[in-house]
Formats: structure tokens, sequence, C-alpha cells
């Protein structure tokens, strides 16, 4: 079905499909999402369409993407913005569950596949990374301050109550590599997922998620092995060190990707986000705890109980807790 919308030759009155936008992105999958105006990150939904291509319904997952192949999918303080900007939109979009996380390419440059190299060196001021009209140091905005935002971003992934998975297709380099980390689930292209955390040799460290976090994952000695010695992982080494679930073939990797939404989609969403934040809470202290509270408190306000004490409130009289049991 897909060929044939894609062909040279389009149907009458096919609906269009938007622009092929990576090697692996299959356009009858998804719409762009309307709103925004994005140059460093392309943002999708997840569509069902019917034989012609006419958009039938939404499906509960949405695909982020860094657009900037020809520097490995680096990013500037402008593509954190519009990173963070898509992140929290999915986050507050009630009937989307899962979020893909990854880099478009090849480069038109030289064909690398990239996920993302992390910050842009270019335009790396000594406060942080630089506000430029261009692509490089000359072009920095000396009014605005530097930025290190892709931390805000980091949290953001960790505590948005949504299944984020990491479909690394290229490089994942850097605080590339960070992100990988800290989405919750990571699939990678066996022949071009490629890991490399290059921090401490561009004098750099992220020293929360992006190092902590993977030493949870893949123990101690790997995790120092992973920064200190900064070399090049294949995917199946990342799968057999437990920082990625799967490696598949790169031509189904956004395949696999959209079978692990569908799987999450037939979850319920109050456990998953539950869960979520469960294996967050025992490594964010008294901030995971917080987090998990508050959904705890939401599940709450979902029962009689605390609607009686709301109601006893507004009417001006004392609670009558007698209908519930001190359960144990
Ligand atoms: C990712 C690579 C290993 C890929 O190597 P490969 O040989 O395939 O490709 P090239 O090196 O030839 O790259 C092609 C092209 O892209 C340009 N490029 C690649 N990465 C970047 C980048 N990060 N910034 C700018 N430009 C980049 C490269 O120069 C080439 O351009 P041409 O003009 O020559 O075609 C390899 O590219 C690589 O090692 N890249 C650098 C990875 C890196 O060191 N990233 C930064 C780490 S620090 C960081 O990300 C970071 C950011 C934060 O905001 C933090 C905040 C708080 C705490 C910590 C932070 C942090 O650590």
């Amino acid at each position: 079905m897909t060929d044939a919308l894609n062909s040279d030759a389009p149907l009458a009155d096919a609906p269009q499909l938007p622009e092929k936008v990576s090697d692996v992105f299959d356009p009858w999958q998804w719409r762009p999402v309307e709103g925004f105006e994005l140059t460093d990150i392309t943002y999708h939904r997840r569509v069902e369409r019917d034989a012609d291509g006419r958009i039938l319904r939404d499906l509960p997952a949405v695909r982020i993407a860094f657009d900037r192949p020809e520097v490995r999918n680096a990013f500037r303080p402008g593509t954190v913005d519009e990173l963070y900007r898509t992140l929290d939109h999915a986050r507050m979009t009630p009937d989307v569950g899962a979020v893909i996380l990854t880099g478009n390419g090849p480069s038109p440059k030289d064909g690398g596949h990239s996920f993302c190299s992390g910050g842009d060196q270019r335009i790396r001021g000594r406060d942080g990374y630089r506000y430029a009209s261009g692509e490089t140091a000359e072009t920095v905005d000396p009014a605005q301050a530097g930025r290190l935002h892709i931390l805000e971003v980091q949290r953001l992934i960790r505590t948005m109550p949504k299944v984020v998975i990491a479909v690394v297709n290229g490089w994942a380099a850097g605080g590339g590599h960070s992100l990988h980390v800290v989405a919750d689930l990571t699939l990678a292209s066996k022949q071009h997922g490629r890991f490399k955390q290059t921090d401490a040799t561009v004098g750099s460290f992220d020293a929360g998620y992006g190092s902590a976090l993977l030493a949870r994952q893949v123990g101690q000695k790997k995790a120092r092995e992973v920064f200190f010695l900064a070399r090049e992982h294949s995917a199946d080494d990342m799968v057999a060190a437990g920082a990625v679930n799967e490696a598949v073939d790169h031509e189904q990797l956004e395949q696999v990707a959209l079978e692990w939404c569908a799987d999450i989609a037939a979850q319920s969403p109050q456990a998953v986000r539950m869960l979520k934040f469960a294996f967050n809470a025992v490594d964010d202290g008294m901030a995971g705890q917080q987090v998990f509270a508050g959904e705890a408190t939401r599940m709450g306000y979902m029962t009689d109980e605390a609607v009686e004490g709301r109601d006893a409130f507004l009417q001006k009289r004392d609670p009558d807790w007698s209908s519930y049991p001190y359960y144990f």
C-alpha cells in the first residue's frame, strides 16, 4: 500500500502523504502534528488510513526526530527548545501513550546514520551552548546566555507518564548517548546503531542520568569503561551489556518500534504510568517519590472516600467516613 502511494503516478484524489523524512520512516503511518514551526526536529502522530490513504483516526503514538543529519543530529539550543516543546505536547496529549525518539537521516553529505551526537560543539561557549543565527561560533548571539537545558529534556523524558522509546538508527554519542540512557526503552539498528560516550573527550561530563543511570543499567565497571575509554560499541554489544533492549535489522527498525508502541497501547495507561514512576522512584529520591505520589493522589481523588472529604467541606458539615473501612 505504501509503495502505491509513493510511486510516481499518484492515485486520483489520493490524500497527500507526509514527506519521507528518513530512510526508515514510512509516510503511510504518520501525519505531521500541526501548530509547530520546527527547523531542527520533525514531529509526527501515528495514524490509521483507509486503502486510499485517507486518515481514519489517530493512533496513540508520536514520533519525534532530530533533523540535522549533516552534523550527526547534534543539538543546538534551538533544537533543545523544539525537543522540549514537542515532548511536552506529547506529555499533555491524553490519547498518546508512547513516544518514539529517533534521528532522521542518513546524512545528505556522506550517508552517515545518526540518532544524536549531543551538543553542537561549534556553538559551545564557556557558559554552555549558545543561540546563533548561523551554524558557527561567529554567529552566536552575545545577548543570550549559554544553555545546558538538554538536562531539562532528560527530566521531562524521565517524568512524563508515557513510555519513551529511543530508536537508535545511527550514532548515539555524547549527549545523544545520554538521551538513550534516560529513555524507558532502547531499540537499535543492528547495522547502523553505534554507541560512543564522547563527553570526556571534549571536556564535558553528564554527571547525572547519563552516567549514574547507565551504571544502574550495565553495572559500575561497564559504565566506567564506556565513559573512561570512550570507545565505539555496537548495538549487539549494548544489548549484551543491558543498555539496549533489542537490535534489529535497519530496514525493520521503525516497524518494530511501532509494534512496541502497539503492545504498550494494549496495557492499562494507569498501570503503565504507575510502573514507570515506580521504576524511577528508587533512583530519583524524594523527587521520584513526589512524582509517584502525585499519581497516587490522583487515584485517591477518584474514590468516593475522597469525594466525601471534598463535599463535606463544601457543604460545611463534618465528613462521614463510616462507609470507608480501615483496609488492612
Ligand atoms: C558521532 C561521531 C562519533 C560520528 O563520527 P563520524 O566519523 O561518523 O562522523 P564525523 O565526525 O565525520 O561527523 C560528520 C559531520 O558532523 C559533524 N559533527 C558530528 N558531531 C557533531 C557535534 N556534536 N557538534 C558539531 N558537529 C558535529 C562533524 O564535525 C562533521 O562535520 P563536517 O563539516 O566535517 O562534515 C563523531 O562525529 C563525534 O564524535 N561527534 C562529537 C560527539 C560529541 O563529542 N558530542 C558532544 C558531547 S558533550 C554533550 O553532548 C553535552 C551536551 C550538553 O548539553 C550537556 C549538558 C549538561 C551536561 C553535559 C552535557 C554534555 O555532555
